[in-house]
């Protein structure tokens, strides 16, 4: 069965030219969104996707440009569609994400909890769990920044998709040469050091088998610039749909 992607942006967390770097990931007739930054409700009405289309959110980490369009997800289900969002997230998101994100504004009358904004599935580290039919999503830990969870995910045990993260190269190698991994989808900052990101460069020294299935994500606004740069490794363009 094959998965239908959608990136509602493509861009890193200050790209003006791209919207933040959040997908729409089908599978038959469900559609999950892969992050709800602050854009991804304009980019959305872009495409003429409405919230209720979506059939669940899967959040990677609490960063704006991943988490900034929760509050207006969740009043516009509340408010125009009568029901919940359901929200995958780690165990160990869920009360950061409440206490230090979404408090503030979502808190009145019937909503004190993300439990009563949301229909919260928890998920742990390292088990593939059903989130459709024809789709199972596992979530493996990455580094990021020091001291904040931020989860990559492993799609129906053949698609990685990087959270924010530093480079692994022994993770992406044992995906692909040991857990049957085709598709990357990764994250990419173009100037170097990496610090929090994984850079061009360190993703240009991976074997080329592994260059060749590997599309790039989250980019600064001059993506441009490195077309014919990248070796195999080709960008990720917003609003395109591909069929991984
Ligand atoms: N130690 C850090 C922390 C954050 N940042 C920048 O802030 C952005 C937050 O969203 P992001 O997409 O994770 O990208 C981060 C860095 O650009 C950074 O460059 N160094
Ligand atoms: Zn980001
Ligand atoms: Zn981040």
């Amino acid at each position: 069965m094959s998965l239908s992607l959608q990136m509602l942006g493509t861009g890193g967390a200050f790209a003006k030219q791209y919207f933040n770097n959040n997908a729409l990931l089908s599978v038959e007739n469900f559609t999950l969104l892969i992050d709800c930054g602050i854009t991804a409700p304009i980019s959305s009405h872009q495409i003429g996707r409405t919230p209720d289309e979506i059939d669940a959110i899967l959040i990677t980490h609490i960063h704006g440009d991943h988490v900034g369009g929760l509050e207006e997800f969740a009043f516009r289900m509340k408010f125009q569609y009568g029901r919940k969002p359901v929200l995958y997230i780690s165990e160990k998101l869920v009360q950061p994400l409440w206490e230090n994100t979404l408090k503030g504004g979502l808190t009145q009358e019937g909503i004190s909890s993300l439990e009563d904004a949301f229909e919260v599935h928890t998920l742990k580290e390292g088990i593939p769990y059903s989130l459709s039919p024809n789709l199972t999503v596992e979530l493996i830990q990455t580094p990021h920044i020091p001291g904040k969870d931020s989860y990559s995910l492993y799609i129906n045990q053949e698609v990685f998709y990087s959270a924010d993260m530093t480079f692994q190269p022994e993770l992406l190698m044992k995906l692909v040469r040991e857990r049957g991994c085709r598709t990357i989808l990764h994250e990419v900052q173009f100037i170097s050091p990496g610090a929090v990101h994984t850079t061009l460069d360190e993703l240009r020294s991976l074997p080329e088998d592994i260059q060749q299935m590997m599309y790039l994500m989250h980019y600064a606004d001059d993506m441009e610039n490195y077309i014919g740069k990248t070796g195999p490794m080709q960008f990720l363009r917003q609003h395109e749909i591909y069929s991984l």
